[in-house]
């Protein structure tokens, strides 16, 4: 039995998994960590090995202290991957879109490969039908949106993500979520259309902490998984155990 961690810079997710079945997910913030870790694994006795992708600012030594119990895993740059790399810095490529792109290769192999995850940033990471990673993009997500605008302005309110009536604002508050969510909205569909128009046929995968949300709103029809990082980080576990 596996626990898989993943430290995002807003929350930590974390999820129990026997071979490919997930069995309990669970979402906390950083403070709760070794409180929340040591109640998972006081629940699955059986847990053998701590999986973990951070691209958050945990201390390391929150997780080795459970190396007594279990075997303690950091995914990182050195593991084995099912894709080729094909970034200009694959040093600095996001541990979670390594993982991200390392689940699409595994689980849905051979086809253009789209994911998409909105958490606090969007990232956007493209796999093509040969396996082979080309990259993708970051823009800010929904929260960095909202508190840029009040941050960085005098007169505008801090908001949090509500759905906008109408793309035309009617007031500061409307035309704040018609920038943010519109705005995003937009913005995916346009990324969308640009693969689509690029490859012949590609799947798309939508992930994150926003995904349900951006789903609803999105006209192309994708697959919506919150629990893809998770369970591509099982995944990615059970193949680096294969081919270390
Ligand atoms: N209970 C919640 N607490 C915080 N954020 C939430 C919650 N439910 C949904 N969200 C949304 O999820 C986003 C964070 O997504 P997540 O994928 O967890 O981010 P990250 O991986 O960067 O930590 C937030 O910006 C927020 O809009
Ligand atoms: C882009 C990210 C900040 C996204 O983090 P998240 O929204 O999942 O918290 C993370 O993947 C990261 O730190 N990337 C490093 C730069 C890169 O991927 O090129
Ligand atoms: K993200």
């Amino acid at each position: 039995m596996i626990l898989t961690v993943d430290v995002g810079n807003t929350r930590i997710k974390a999820a129990v998994f026997e071979g490919d079945t997930h069995l309990e997910s669970f979402v906390f913030d950083k403070i709760e960590l070794e409180k929340k870790i040591k109640k998972i694994l006081e629940k699955f006795e059986t847990i053998t090995y701590l999986v973990i992708s951070s691209v958050g600012d945990v201390e390391k030594q929150s997780f080795l202290a459970f190396e007594n119990q279990v075997k303690v895993h950091f995914v990182s740059h050195e593991d084995a991957f099912p894709f080729v790399n094909n970034y200009g810095t694959p040093k600095t490529l996001g541990i979670d879109r390594m993982v991200l792109a390392a689940g699409a290769t595994l689980l849905y192999p051979n086809q253009n490969r789209l994911v998409i995850d909105a958490g606090t940033c969007i990232t956007y990471d493209f796999i093509d039908e040969n396996n082979v990673y080309q990259g993708g993009a970051i823009a800010p997500g929904f929260r960095l949106r909202y508190e840029s605008l009040h941050q960085f302005t005098a007169k505008l309110p801090l908001l949090t993500l509500q759905s906008p009536e109408s793309y035309v604002g009617k007031s500061t508050s409307e035309s704040i979520h018609s920038g943010v969510v519109n705005g995003l909205v937009y913005e995916i569909e346009g990324f969308i259309d640009e693969y689509k128009a690029g490859c012949s046929k590609i799947i798309i995968i939508l992930t994150g902490g926003d995904a349900d949300f951006l789903a609803k709103r999105l006209k192309n029809t994708i697959f919506a998984n919150s629990n893809f990082l998770l369970e591509s980080l099982n995944q990615t576990f059970q193949y680096k155990i294969k081919n270390d």
